[in-house]
């Protein structure tokens, strides 16, 4: 199990390209399924997460090619189950449902656990098939749909108690590709991440129109098509290191961003004193930390909200800005394992139903720590950016799962950084 070495007190400065996003090109690779002809997905990130997708893909029996950031997939001949073993390891691949459904008009994949950042129901994903016309059974820890006689287009409403669902609206979506008639979705996840599907999906010959607002037509077709396709941006890459420049940069800039993604984070940071400026085109960002940082107040919400996956990073932030912020998240009320861990740095945080109050320290201080899930690693390594001493961050491979060579981004800006393979 690889571990990372951080000496703190080194100001990070300098420019680094952003990757293309990991929660784009998770439900994109799944949706190749839809075609047996071939597709390629340009700027597919190198995180495990994607090499896990890949695999199971393979395992369905699809030939996959990777060489630098591009994945051609063809799914010519597939199965309808997907192999346990791998599905576990991976909530996305609960994405798998809605393409092998509306391919193979039956599917098995393994039900996915609990996760650290809280419940994970898949009831609404379940509801909107069923409304497509499956018949939906749990077996053995597997859901199993079918659809002996094809699948029908529908209005279907997909909104939780903690609002719309993102890889849910993409699975219906995904199903509706395929089914006879008209699909409306209300209450549809408006992620950018859902528009790149839509847009990937569209380019395969699909009907969707509306995504990135709460409705979402879908006109059934025949068949796709195979296409080429560039992932976008990962806004939440880029928001990690947006906050790592508030907190230890000396001038941070991130090239292929989206300006519009990262609204709601660029709104966060400059409310927090610092300053982030971004160039006619929106595609590059320089962040400063400002010289005056000021607590604040973050909620998470569905986009375009404050996004619940950089909520750990921001708490980072705010643990050494003067003064008391308050963090909410009502996505995912129990995701607050990483102030456990920067307690152990020294923060002052205090938990209560979903919200974390942070009065800010003058400075951390460096010790063992456990990464417990993907954005709470990267928590860690922007607080270990400025700790005094050498935080040793343990479990590197959450990290692995969504940031691509995040030590290499770091030493590029100048961190002080050290990959230990174990
Ligand atoms: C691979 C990927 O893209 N993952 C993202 C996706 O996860 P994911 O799509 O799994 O998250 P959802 O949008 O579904 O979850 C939003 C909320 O809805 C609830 N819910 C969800 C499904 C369901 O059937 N029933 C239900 O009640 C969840 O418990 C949660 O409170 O969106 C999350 C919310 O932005 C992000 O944190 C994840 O990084
Ligand atoms: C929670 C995340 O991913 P996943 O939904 O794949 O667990 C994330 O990207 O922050």
């Amino acid at each position: 199990m690889d571990k990372l070495l951080v000496h703190g007190g080194t100001p990070i400065h300098g420019t680094i390209t952003i990757s293309g996003s990991k929660n784009a090109s998770l439900p994109i690779l799944a949706a190749t399924l839809l075609t047996e002809e071939d597709c390629v997905i340009r700027r597919v990130p190198d995180v495990s997460d994607t090499n896990y997708m890949v695999q199971i893909l393979t395992g369905l029996g699809s030939d996959v090619e990777r060489f630098s950031g591009t994945v051609r997939v063809t799914a010519a001949e597939i199965s309808d189950t997907a192999p346990y073993d791998i599905v576990r390891r991976m909530r996305a691949s609960v994405c798998m449902m809605g393409p092998l459904l509306a391919r193979k008009k039956r599917c098995v994949v393994a039900l996915p656990g609990g996760c650290v950042i809280g419940d994970r129901p898949i009831d609404l994903h379940i509801r909107g098939l069923e409304a497509l016309g499956a018949t939906a059974e749990v077996e053995g820890g597997n859901v199993i749909l079918s659809a002996p006689n094809g699948l029908k287009g529908a209005n279907i409403d997909l909104c939780g108690d903690n609002g719309p669902t993102v890889l849910g609206t993409d699975n219906v979506m995904m199903a509706a590709t395929l089914a006879e008639g008209t699909t409306t979705i209300t209450s549809a996840a408006c992620e950018p991440e859902v528009v790149d599907l839509a847009d990937f999906l569209n380019a395969m010959g699909a009907k969707v129109s509306g995504a990135g607002t709460p409705v979402i037509t879908i006109e059934g077709v025949e068949k796709l098509h195979g296409c080429v396709h560039n992932v976008i941006p990962d806004r939440i890459e880029a928001g990690t290191f947006m906050a790592a420049a508030a907190l230890a940069g000396e001038g941070v800039t991130l090239r292929r961003v989206n300006e519009g993604h990262l609204a709601a984070i660029t709104q966060a940071l400059r409310k927090a004193g610092h300053q982030v400026h971004f160039n006619d085109s929106g595609d590059v960002c320089t962040v400063h930390r400002g010289d005056t940082p000021m607590p604040a107040e973050i909620v998470t919400e569905p986009y375009p909200g404050y996004p619940t996956d950089m909520q750990a990073q921001m708490t980072a932030l705010f643990v050494t800005t003067p003064g008391t912020s308050v963090v909410v998240d009502t996505i995912f009320p129990q995701r607050f394992m990483h102030c456990a861990e920067l307690k152990r740095m020294g923060a002052d945080i205090s938990l209560s139903e979903g919200k974390a109050i942070i009065k800010g320290v003058k400075g951390l201080s460096a010790a063992p720590v456990m990464a417990s899930d993907l954005r709470a690693s990267a928590a860690l390594v922007l607080a270990a950016l400025t700790a005094k001493g050498t935080t040793e961050i343990n479990r590197l491979y959450h990290i692995d799962r969504g940031y691509e060579h995040i030590d290499e981004k770091l030493l590029a800006l100048g961190a002080n950084v050290e990959r230990v393979r174990e």
